[in-house]
């Protein structure tokens, strides 16, 4: 165990989709994963291992924000042997190319958070995504035939951001769009020796104000964790 896992060693599989939300990794597991079981339930961040076309594959809750995903992510990594970290996430869209329900993957993650100079004394990481993940994911995306936007996220520190004007910056700098996790994920699978990407569908659009209705985010999730499960059998 660690603090926050109560797994025993060997539970989960040497890649883990992380999406946010606890419930999201339970429906990910029980719609997509066979002979899926729970592993860990503490704070009810569920986490599942279960197989995906004979692969062993888990899914378990990252939470909202850096700090959270990095905690998991660390002891993933460090006391269960994780290797390939696949967020699969919601993100807000800021591109005025980029339509509702798009998909997005994190080749880069630009990012208010602290946390990567905290790790990279002082100084400008640049988050990238693990290359052979981004083909893996690209490939089997193409194979499914979604199309999927490759490109710079941007990980907030606060979902309600006072300041409106960063979003016409980011714009302008050609991000694509708005989450919360992925450049503290990048940064943790860089310092411990792990891969990692961030797959997001667009479930809102930051400058035009559209949003999905829960059904259609639903849908538009499965489109995303088709492909992160398909890139899993190759990486
Ligand atoms: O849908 P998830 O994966 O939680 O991702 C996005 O949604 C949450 C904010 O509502 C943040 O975690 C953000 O990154
Ligand atoms: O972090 C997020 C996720 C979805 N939409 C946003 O505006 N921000």
């Amino acid at each position: 165990m660690t603090p926050h896992l109560e797994a025993r060693l060997g539970d989960f599989a040497e890649t883990v989709l992380l999406p946010g939300d606890p419930l999201r990794a339970q429906f990910i597991a029980e719609s997509f994963l066979s002979n899926s079981k729970q592993v860990t339930g503490i704070r009810n961040m569920l986490g599942f291992t279960g197989e995906f076309e004979g692969k062993r594959i888990s899914v378990m809750g990252s939470g909202m924000g850096i700090p959270s995903i990095s905690i998991y992510a660390t002891e993933l990594i460090n006391h269960y042997g994780v290797k390939n970290l696949i967020r699969v996430g919601s993100c807000g869209a800021i591109a005025p190319d980029i339509q509702l329900r798009d998909i997005i993957i994190g080749i880069g993650a630009s990012t208010d958070s602290g946390v990567n100079r905290a790790r990279f004394a002082g100084l400008d990481y640049a988050a990238t995504a693990d290359y052979t993940m981004l083909s893996a994911t690209t490939k089997a995306a193409g194979e499914l035939d979604i199309p999927v936007q490759v490109g710079n996220l941007f990980s907030a520190d606060l979902f309600y951001h006072p300041d409106h004007t960063l979003f016409d910056t980011m714009e302008k700098m050609n991000i694509l769009a708005v989450e919360m996790e992925a450049a503290g994920l990048y940064g943790v699978a860089a310092e411990y020796g792990a891969k990692a990407l961030a797959i997001c569908t667009v479930s809102d659009h930051i400058r035009r104000q559209e949003q999905l209705s829960p059904a259609e985010r639903q849908s538009s999730f499965s489109e995303m964790i088709q492909i992160a499960l398909r890139a899993s059998l190759t990486i």
